[in-house]
C-alpha cells in the first residue's frame, strides 16, 4: 500500500443509510496512476463464459458503504463500531453525492474500501442459524467474538487481548521505558537505534519507513502508527491484535516483527525489511501470472495460512499489496491489522470489497473460511489480471460476489479454474479449505499435485521473480515519497494514552 489517501476506511453497515467518504491524507500517493490504467485495460467489457460457483445465497441486506479514492490498488477496510465512546464518534462524514451505488463493469480500478458492521440483533440471530450450519465452529470455542459492533469498543478491546496474547510482562517494560524488551531476552532496544532512512509506504494511520538498525546495521522497516488517527479511526483493537498476534507467530512467509514500542505519539512497529515490493506490482507490470507463476505464491499462501489457522488466527486481509516479495524472491505476508485471533466466529466486516466472502457481507459472522476465499480471489486475479468480482464501487461488488457468478476465461488453465471454484463458494461449509480436512483438501488439490510441501515451506521451490535490487536496503521497488510532506503526529494526552497502556 503506498497510496497518497488512507488505505483504510470504515462504514457502518447498517440498513438502508448510505454512507460516505472519509478522506485521510497520509502521504503523496505517487506511482499509483499507471497501475490505475492498466487495471482499466485489463477489466473486460464482456467474457467468454460466466458460470455460478456456489450456492448464490441471496440477501436482503442493504448497506451503507464509503468511498474512497480510487488508485488502482485497494483500499483495507477497517470494521467500525457503534460504540458511544465520544471517541470514536466523528469518524463517519456524509457525502450525499456518494449515496448511490453505480456499478459500472467496464470501468477502473481496484475500488476504494468499506467498513461495516451489523446490529446486534442480526448478529444474535445468526449466530443461532449459523451455529447449525458450521461444521468448523466447534473447534474455535464458544465465546463471542469481540469484534461484534456491539463489542467493539476500546473496552472489549483490551478484554480480548489480554485474554489471548498479550504477555504481561513485556508490556509492563515497554510501558516504563519504550527501551526494553524481553521477548528475545538479550537485547534492550531503544527508538534512537534506529536510524530512518526513507519512507517506503503508507497507511492509514502513518507511514512505514526503511530503516538502520545502528546496533545490528540490518535494515529494517519502522511502522509508525499516529495513535490520535488510530484512536479517531477506532481502530485501537485492530492495531493491539496486530501487534500481539504479530509477536506470537513466526512463518518463512510471514512478516517478523522485531520490536514493538510508543511514545507520548506514535506507536512503532519494527518488522525485517522487505526490499523487493508489492506482488501488487510485479502483477500489474506483468497484466497478468503464468499458471506456474500463480502456483508458486498461492503454495507459499497456503502454507502461511495453514500456520495461521492452526493458532486460531484468521488473516482476513489477503491481497497482492500486502504480499511483499523477499530478496530472494519468496513472499512476505504483510499488513496484520485485520488479523483476529479466533475464539468463535468474528462478525466484523472488514476486508477490502474484491476480496470479501459472501458471509462476510450477510454479516454471518465468519471465521478462517474466508481467508480460504480470499485465496480463490487471489489466485484467480493473479492468473487472469483482475479481480473476479469487479465493479466501481463496493456495493456492485458486493452484488456480484453474492450472486456468485464468476466470468471465466476461455484459456484458463481449468486445473487452476477447478480449485478457484471450489475455494469461491458462497456456502462456506462448502468451500476448500473449511471442512473437515482444514488446509489438507487444498494442498491435495491437483493445482498442487506436483509439491512436496515441505519444500514449499522450506523455501525450496525456485521463485519464479528475483526483484532487482542491487542491496539489502535498497528501495527502487517502492514508490518515492516526499519526506517533507510528514509533520510530527500530535501527542495525546494521558487519558488517550491510556487505550494503549497494553502496546
Ligand atoms: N516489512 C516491510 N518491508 C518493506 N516494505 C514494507 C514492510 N511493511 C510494509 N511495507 C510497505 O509499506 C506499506 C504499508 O504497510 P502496511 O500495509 O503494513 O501499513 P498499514 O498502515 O497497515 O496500511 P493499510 O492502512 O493499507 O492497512 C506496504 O504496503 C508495503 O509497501
Amino acid at each position: 500500500m503506498s497510496t497518497a489517501t488512507c488505505a483504510r476506511f470504515c462504514t457502518p453497515l447498517t440498513s438502508g443509510t448510505a454512507g460516505s467518504t472519509s478522506k485521510l491524507t497520509t502521504g503523496n500517493g505517487s506511482g499509483v496512476g499507471n497501475m490505475t490504467s492498466s487495471y482499466k485495460k485489463k477489466i473486460p467489457s464482456n467474457s467468454s463464459s460466466t458460470t455460478t460457483a456456489n450456492d448464490s445465497s441471496n440477501t436482503e441486506t442493504t448497506f451503507t458503504f464509503k468511498l474512497g479514492r480510487s488508485n488502482g490498488r485497494s483500499s483495507s477496510n477497517v470494521a467500525s463500531s457503534e460504540s458511544s465512546d465520544p471517541l470514536e464518534s466523528d469518524y463517519s462524514e456524509e457525502d450525499p453525492e456518494q449515496e448511490q451505488p453505480r456499478p459500472d463493469p467496464a470501468t477502473n480500478s481496484r475500488s476504494s474500501s468499506t467498513t461495516t458492521t451489523t446490529s446486534s440483533a442480526d448478529h444474535d440471530n445468526d449466530v443461532d442459524e449459523e451455529e447449525e450450519e458450521d461444521d468448523d465452529d466447534e473447534e474455535e470455542g464458544n465465546g463471542r467474538d469481540a469484534d461484534d459492533a456491539t463489542h467493539d469498543s476500546s473496552e472489549s478491546i483490551e478484554e480480548d487481548d489480554g485474554n489471548e496474547t498479550d504477555d504481561e510482562e513485556d508490556d509492563d517494560e515497554s510501558e516504563e521505558s519504550s527501551s526494553v524488551q524481553t521477548a528475545k531476552g538479550v537485547r534492550k532496544y531503544h527508538l534512537d537505534d534506529y536510524q530512518i532512512i526513507k519512507t517506503v509506504g503508507t497507511g492509514t494511520f502513518g507511514r512505514v519507513c526503511l530503516c538502520r538498525d545502528r546496533i545490528s546495521e540490518k535494515y529494517c522497516a519502522m511502522k509508525i502508527l499516529a495513535m490520535t488517527e488510530v484512536i479517531r479511526l477506532k481502530q485501537i483493537e485492530h492495531v493491539k491484535n496486530e501487534r500481539n498476534i504479530l509477536r506470537e507467530i513466526r512463518h518463512p512467509f510471514v512478516i517478523s516483527l522485531e520490536w514493538s514500542t510508543k511514545d507520548d505519539s506514535n506507536l512503532y512497529m519494527i518488522f525485517d525489511y522487505v526490499c523487493g515490493g508489492e506482488l501488487f506490482t510485479y502483477l500489474r507490470n506483468a497484466g497478468k501470472f503464468t499458471s506456474q507463476t500463480s502456483n508458486f505464491y498461492a503454495a507459499e499462501i497456503v502454507s502461511a495460512l495453514e500456520y495461521l489457522h492452526s493458532l486460531q488466527i484468521v488473516y482476513r486481509d489477503l491481497k497482492p499489496e500486502n504480499l511483499l516479495i523477499n530478496r530472494d524472491g519468496h513472499l512476505k505476508i504483510t499488513d496484520f491489522g485485520f488479523a483476529k485471533k479466533l475464539r468463535d466466529r468474528t462478525w466484523t466486516l472488514c476486508g477490502t470489497p474484491e476480496y470479501i466472502a459472501p458471509e462476510i457481507i450477510q454479516s454471518k459472522g465468519h471465521n478462517k473460511a474466508v481467508d480460504w476465499w480470499a485465496l480463490g480471489v487471489l489466485i484467480y486475479e493473479m492468473l487472469v489480471g483482475y479481480p473476479p468480482f469487479y465493479d466501481e464501487q463496493p456495493f456492485g461488488i458486493y452484488e456480484k460476489i453474492l450472486s456468485g457468478k464468476i466470468e471465466w476465461e476461455r484459456h484458463m488453465d481449468p486445473i487452476a479454474k477447478d480449485l478457484i471454484k471450489k475455494l469461491l463458494v458462497n456456502d462456506r461449509t462448502k468451500r476448500l479449505g473449511n471442512m473437515k480436512n482444514g488446509a489438507d483438501d487444498v494442498k491435495r488439490h491437483r493445482w498442487f499435485k506436483h509439491l512436496n510441501w515441505n519444500d514449499v515451506y522450506s523455501k525450496k521451490l525456485k521463485p519464479p521473480i528475483l526483484p532487482d535490487v542491487h542491496h539489502d536496503g535498497d528501495t527502487k521497488n517502492f514508490d518515492d515519497y516526499p519526506e517533507k510532506d510528514w509533520k510530527p503526529a500530535k501527542a495525546v494526552d494521558q487519558r488517550d494514552l491510556q487505550y494503549f497502556n497494553d502496546f
